[in-house]
């Protein structure tokens, strides 16, 4: 069988689909798992009407998902989405039915076997990359089409999903190849049973635990070997302050006391804060109730919207400190409200409830200006928060490089899927910022559990000041929804990127078609 691997220099899709050899794995011979289609949906939830996610900026935001779904010849599926507020939806559908013809007629072999060359063909293509590069409409495509990919990847690697018939018996003759296959992704788990009841040997069976035990916390990928992580990454425009070794050196020295935090983690979860107590439209009513009810659950750590008006968030902030006690922990967030000294002036006059950090006080863009926010309001013992609108890795570096935050808060979805994000968390590890990923979305809590634990486990073995955003909304529509235990994440046992959504949700909640936004909505 021929060979070949290939660089990142792949300059079409037609390139890369030629780079196949065939319809079977370059490792091991096992059939691909051909993409032979891409739908994408624009599924919206009128959070408005109750001010769910309201803020500063965003008073009226429906949560909203650009919901991926990639079909294979197989037949297994993988499922993406990015978030989005509602109107202008239906633009980042359009990016992704751009990026379609990347993807569709490649295999998930041909993707992981070269994931930084595919990640670049996404992201670098001649004519759409002058719509970004890599931030804007089209990286939030990027980051829908690349969740799937993972997804798909995730599933292919683990047990039966609920939408996975795959054609098993055609899997068992690929079975018999020697073990040099170990480190091969090709097949699913499922395929495997079916092989052992088809009568494979014992020696087939030595090589299949191979491939299915090991680390699944990377999005339940078995990515064992270090290397193959950081392929996933591309380094374009970070070497000044991340090197491919450095990157690579933080992975391997991690490895020590990594399956006592895997046991951690699957023991106790993650640490999470809540937001659902204060969205800036709810009264003070709901606000009292929820942070009762929120404490008798056995949340800590609490975050506050502010930003609109001085005097009803000094009003709001007393109420919420007196509310959860002098020892739980308090954020505030301004989303991007204020001007930089305006930032400076409104933060110190809130220095009496002791928060923690100060989120997104001015544009997400203002890198300097950040920087003074984090000078100025250090000696009050208040850092600075940002990253859900921190549209790529570059941004991040500049961010990191200026000292301008001192919480670094990851995007499931903005950035460009899980391979730009552990660019993001490997250069905070090297910078020493803790990561405290946004989850205050539709589906972001979903899978951005996947992107903390792997932080914890293989990056920074820390968790000192970190904790991960968590928002009480919307998870019923998921397939495997988020476990929280006493205001922890407990990490996910289904296979998958955990992004799959109920086929009955996204049909009711299509825009603008579904029963939802069929019916009189009451504004
Ligand atoms: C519009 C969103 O709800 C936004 O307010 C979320 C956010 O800033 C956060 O969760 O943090
Ligand atoms: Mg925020």
């Amino acid at each position: 069988m021929t060979v070949r691997k290939w660089g990142v220099g792949l300059k079409s899709a037609g390139d890369f689909r030629e780079s196949q050899c065939s319809r079977k794995c370059f490792i091991c011979g096992n059939m691909l798992q051909k993409i032979i289609n891409l739908t994408v949906r624009d599924v919206r939830f009128p959070t408005s009407l109750e001010q769910h996610g309201s803020d500063a900026m965003h008073t009226d935001p429906d949560y909203s998902a650009v919901y991926v779904v990639l079909d294979t010849e197989s037949g297994l599926k993988g499922f993406g989405l990015t978030f989005t507020l509602g109107k202008g939806t239906e633009i980042v559908v359009c990016a992704v039915q751009a990026l379609a013809g990347l993807i569709v007629g490649t295999s998930l072999q041909d993707i992981v076997s070269n994931f930084r060359g595919f990640y670049r063909l996404l992201t670098s293509d001649g004519q759409m990359r002058w719509l970004g590069p890599e931030k804007g409409v089209i990286h939030l495509a990027t980051a829908a089409v690349l969740n799937a990919v993972w997804d798909l990847w995730a599933r292919a690697e683990g047990k039966v999903g609920p939408s996975y018939q795959a054609p098993m018996v055609t899997f068992t003759v690929s079975l018999r190849r020697p073990r040099l296959t170990t480190h091969c992704h090709c097949f699913p788990v499922a395929s495997v049973e079916a092989a052992r009841r088809h009568g494979e040997s014992q020696e087939d069976e030595i090589y299949i635990s191979d491939v299915i035990t090991g680390e699944h916390l990377l999005c339940r990928v078995s990515i064992q070997d270090p290397k193959q992580i950081i392929s996933c990454i591309d380094f374009r425009y970070i070497t000044d302050v991340l090197t491919e070794e450095e990157a690579l050196d933080i992975l391997v020295k991690a490895k020590g006391g990594k399956q006592q935090r895997e046991e951690e983690m699957l023991s106790q979860g993650y640490p999470a804060y809540t937001t659902s107590c204060a969205w800036l439209g709810y009264s003070d009513q709901q606000l009292k109730q929820l942070c009762t009810d929120a404490l008798q659950n056995g949340w800590t750590r609490f975050k506050v919207k502010v930003g609109a008006d001085l005097e009803d968030d000094i009003r709001r902030c007393r109420l919420i400190r007196q509310m959860i006690g002098a020892d739980n922990t308090l954020m505030i967030d301004a989303n991007q409200r204020w001007d930089v000294a305006d930032a400076i002036s409104w933060v110190t006059r809130l220095a009496e409830v002791k928060p923690l950090w100060i989120e997104e006080p001015t544009s997400p863009d203002d890198i300097l200006g950040h920087a003074a926010i984090s000078k100025a309001l250090a000696p009050l013992g208040i850092g600075v928060a940002s990253g859900e609108q921190c549209h790529n890795r570059v941004m991040f570096k500049q961010f990191l490089q200026a000292s301008a935050l001192q919480f670094v808060q990851i995007d499931s979805c903005r950035l460009g899927s899980v391979n730009e994000n552990l660019a993001v968390l490997l250069m905070a590890h090297k910078f020493k910022v803790p990561v405290c990923p946004h989850a205050g979305g539709v589906g972001l809590c979903e899978l951005v559990q996947h992107l903390i634990l792997f932080d914890y486990i293989c990056v920074s073995a820390d968790l000192s000041g970190r904790m991960c955003e968590y928002v009480d909304h919307l998870h019923e529509h998921f397939a495997s929804p988020v476990v929280i235990r006493n205001a922890r994440y407990m990490p996910p046992k289904d296979p998958g990127y955990s992004c799959e959504m109920l086929e009955s949700s996204v049909r009711r909640h299509e825009y603008p078609n579904g029963d939802v936004w069929k019916l009189p909505i009451q504004k």
